[in-house]
Order: structure tokens, then sequence, then C-alpha cells
């Protein structure tokens, strides 16, 4: 997908969600995706943080409220990260951090929202296989305050409704803005195979490949997500004799 200042993003807008989702299918070619696995799974071992049901790298720094201590993006990420930037979701602002999760069929993460740290936006590049991810709606306050971190340690997911459903496929970009992305809570189910139907309200469907558009069970393999988001606070590292 080339991108340059006159891509029109609106194009891409998923208007069966609440505002505001955009989502690009083919967002990266097949090479780029098979490049960024690769990367992913040479990594050296210690970038590897092992959580009770997933694994995840992260890049650019450790988010903190006081401020992310940046580091250097290395060079086989920050291309993908300048395809994001080109299209201007974050205004002028770079994305500086990426988080990497591994899912292996049957993982997901727990309903949870990104918090304020990274607000207003977030995307996130998809590799190796498609999944569905699903929005709700919180049950009161204390529900929009959970952080990932926190859901990962709950040990009974508490069922809320599903509001709506995106199909994230392999290659695409997925772009969560305003109130999708503060007043909702969004997770993937533990699951190693999706239904996808009419009734499982997937908003983007129609933009989502021909073999999407006729009602089946579709096997996932492992995925490989690429959360890529700007943190405003940033300080230099100080050594402290
Ligand atoms: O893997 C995904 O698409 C979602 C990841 C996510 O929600 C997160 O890391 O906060
Ligand atoms: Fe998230």
């Amino acid at each position: 997908m080339a991108t340059n200042v006159d891509f029109d993003l609106q194009k891409f807008r998923v208007s069966e969600a609440p505002c505001t989702v955009y989502y690009i299918p083919e967002f990266i070619s097949a090479f780029e995706e098979q490049m960024l696995i690769q990367n992913i799974l040479n990594a050296p071992k210690p970038k590897w943080t092992q959580l009770k049901r997933r694994r995840l790298q992260n890049w650019g720094g450790l988010p903190h409220p006081k401020g992310m201590i940046a580091e250097t993006m290395p060079q086989w990420l920050s291309s993908s990260v300048d395809k994001v930037a080109q299209l201007q979701v974050f205004g002028d602002n770079k994305p500086n951090h990426v988080l990497i999760n591994e899912y292996l069929p049957g993982q997901g993460i727990m309903a949870h929202t990104d918090g304020p740290l990274f607000y207003p936006t977030v995307t996130t590049i998809s590799c190796g296989s498609h999944t569905v991810l699903e929005f709700f709606k919180p049950r009161n306050n204390d529900d929009l305050e959970r952080r990932s971190d926190q859901a990962e340690s709950e040990s009974c997911d508490m069922r809320r409704e599903v509001v709506v459903s995106l199909l994230l496929e392999p290659r695409s970009l997925v772009i969560v803005q305003d109130d999708m992305y503060s007043q909702m809570l969004h997770s993937i189910a533990e699951r190693s195979v999706d239904q996808v139907s009419s009734e499982t309200n997937i908003a983007n469907r129609a933009a989502c490949a021909k073999r999407f558009q006729e009602d089946g069970c579709f096997e996932r393999d492992t995925r490989y997500s690429l959360t890529i988001r700007h943190v405003p606070k940033t300080r230099k590292f100080n050594f402290k004799f």
C-alpha cells in the first residue's frame, strides 16, 4: 500500500463502529510481514517479557507516567513505524513506542483500556494470523481503569456484552481513536477458532477479504501484533551516583 500526504484515510473509516475506527487491509506486504516475524523471533531472549498466558516485547522504551526513557527503535521496526507516521494519525507527533504481543492459537488478552498515556490514538499492525478484537462498554468507572497488566492477573473473566467486534486480518492496520479508545474496553478472546457470521457483529467485515464474507469458522494461527503509539512524555536517562 502506498502512503503519502494525499492518502485519503477517510476511505478506510469503519462507519459501523463507534467513533473512531479506521481499518486498512494489506497495509504491509507479505514480504514485510515475513521480515517482521523473522526479526521478532530473532530478538534477543531478554527482550521477551513472559506473562502468564502470552509473551511480549517492548520497543522504544518502557512507558511510565513520569516519562518514558526513550530508546532508539531498531531499523527493522522503524520502517513500519514510519509508514504509520506518514498517515499523520498522531498529528505532528512521531510514534515512538511499539508493543509486540505474541498470541498462539487459544491465547488472547483480557478486557482493558490502554489508558490516558497514549490517548487519543493507538494503531496496530497484525502479522501471521487474523484475530477478532472485541469492544465492551465498561460496567463502571473502575472498569475503565483496567490496564492490560492488571487484566492479566485477573482470575476470572467477568463477562461483559460485546458492543462491536473488528476482524483484524494479517498485514492490516487498525487505528482506534477518541471514544472508541477512551470509553470502551477491548479484548481478544482465548479461542483458537473464530466464528464469523451476521450474529458476530463485525463492524469492518465488508472491508475484509472474500473468504470472510461467507459465514464460517476460521482457525487462528500464531499472531504477532505491533501496537504502535506515541508516548508524549519522554526523558533522558539520569545516572544517579
Ligand atoms: O493484539 C492486539 O491487537 C491488541 C493488543 C492490545 O490491546 C494491547 O497491547 O494493549
Ligand atoms: Fe490494548
